[in-house]
Order: C-alpha cells, then structure tokens, then sequence
C-alpha cells in the first residue's frame, strides 16, 4: 500500500545558511501515530515545516499519498494535510466558531459555507468540548481553550494527516490524555512532536528520536525510547524503569 507520507533523502536548510535537516528518510502508513522527540533544536519544526507544505526540501522529495507535495497545489494539499502549530496566527477577535469554521476553506467551492461546511463545524466543536465557547472571542479563552479550538480546526478540514507541534502544551492532565486518546482514535495518520517521553511512549504506535537534524532512532516505542538513544539525542542520563504497566523515565545531568 502506498505510504500516507513518505520523505526520501531529504535535506533543509535556511537560505544561504547550511543545512539543519540531514538525508531525512521515512514513510507513515494510513492510520499510523508517530511521534517526533528531540532535544531543543534538533529539527523537529523544521522537520514538520516540510509535512505540510510549508517549505519545500532543499534535495530529496516529501509524497503525499504518493504524489510530490510541491506537485500539488496548495488547497489540495490543505484537503490532505492540517496542521496544529504552537504559534496561532489568528485574529483574537474571531470566536471560536469562525475559527473553526477557517478550517473548512480548502474544501469550499461558492461563495459562502455550505451545509456540509456547517455540520462539518458544529460536529469539530463537540468534538473538542467546546460547544459552550463556540461563540466566545479567541482572545478571551484560555490557553488550553485555544489549544482545542486549533485541533477542531483542523478535524473540520476533514484532512488525512494531521500535523501537531507540542499539542499538549497549555493542557491539564485529563485534557492532555483525552486529545492523545482522541488522536488515536481518529484512524487518521498523526504526526506530533512531543516533548513528554512517557506520553510519547504511552500514545505512539512508532517513536522518532531526532538529533541534530538526523534521525538517530525510528521505531516501536520501547526500542526508540532506550537509556542509550536517550542520553545521546538529550544529553543526560537516563533510567527507564519498565517494571509497571507504562514505561517510567527518569533523568539526571550527567556528573550528578
Ligand atoms: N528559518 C530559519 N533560519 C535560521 N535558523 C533556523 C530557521 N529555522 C530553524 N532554524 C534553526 O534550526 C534549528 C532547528 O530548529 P527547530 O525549530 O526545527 O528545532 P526544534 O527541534 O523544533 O526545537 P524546539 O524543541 O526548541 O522547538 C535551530 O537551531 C533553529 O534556530
């Protein structure tokens, strides 16, 4: 089966500056959940820059669903891939519900929003809990709201990928659980950066360790997230204790 997204050979850098991302080479499959972990630095925006059509690679090809990504246009990419950045690049006056409802024009074709496009709404704000802030102003939610209202967002735009960078900063624990839950059970392909390893390990069906721009691990959870890949992509030491249900790590500076 053709991988959902697929990177061969994949270099970045800024212009005139050297290269940040180095041979970068994996697929996803349909419905698969990767998570992208990496000390400050190491690529992991830029890496996922690349995913949703937001800059091109300097060598190599990124695919979507077998196609070149800089071969389509941008709405027919948007109506593939949605992301949810950290950054939130939104008019403060906005409620809630228009917010989402942004999340609907890759896919409209007259001037104004359709039935489908309403539903498609109304059905992302239930998803998110948010029916009850649906026509609050962006502005005056909490970080946590906003985070919600970024994913119902991105659940309007009806996307087969979906692109997350740290979605669990701002979140309480219950809301940090139930959006990786939710995530999961999508059946969408997930790609997020996490900086939480026992979340990562808990809530990914693959785990890639970035470092300095490589990939240094890419694999099950319990063989990415190791006492040895962790030291190196983070310089610490690291002990994973896998006695319990979940993996628990813990962390020291190295000479401590
Ligand atoms: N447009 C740019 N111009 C110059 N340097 C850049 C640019 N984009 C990224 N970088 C640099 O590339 C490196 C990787 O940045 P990136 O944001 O991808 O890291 P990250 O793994 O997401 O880090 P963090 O965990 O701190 O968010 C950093 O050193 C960053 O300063």
């Amino acid at each position: 089966m053709t991988p959902t997204v697929a990177l061969s050979g994949v270099f970045w850098g800024p212009a005139r500056q050297p290269d940040i991302l180095h041979d970068l080479s994996f697929a996803v499959a349909q419905g698969e959940v990767l998570a992208i972990c990496g000390a400050n630095g190491a690529g992991k925006s830029s890496l996922l820059r690349l995913l949703y059509r937001h800059q091109a690679p300097r060598k190599g090809t990124v695919q979507l669903m077998g196609r070149d990504l800089w071969q389509m246009k941008a709405p027919e990419a948007a109506r593939v891939v949605a992301a949810v950045l950290q950054e939130q690049p939104t008019d403060f006056a906005l409620t809630a519900r228009q917010i989402v409802g942004l999340g609907r024009l890759p896919h409209r074709k007259g001037f104004g929003p359709g039935q489908t496009d309403t539903a498609m709404v109304e059905a992302s704000l239930r998803r998110m809990d948010l029916t009850a802030f649906a026509d609050r102003a962006f502005g005056t939610l909490s970080g946590g709201e906003r985070q919600r209202v970024m994913v119902a967002r991105a659940l309007a735009q009806e996307p087969q990928v979906i692109v997350l960078d740290e979605p669990t900063n701002h979140l309480d624990i219950r809301h940090q659980l139930e959006l990786l839950a939710l995530l999961r059970g999508l059946g969408l392909t997930v790609i997020t950066t996490l900086h939480d390893l026992t979340l990562a390990a808990e809530f990914a069906d693959r785990v890639m360790i970035l470092h300095q721009g490589r990939i240094i691990a890419d694999a099950p959870p319990d063989q990415a997230l190791s006492e040895a890949i962790i030291a190196q992509a983070f310089n610490v030491a690291a002990h994973v204790d896998r006695s319990g249900p979940a993996p628990r790590f813990s962390f020291q500076l190295h000479g401590h």
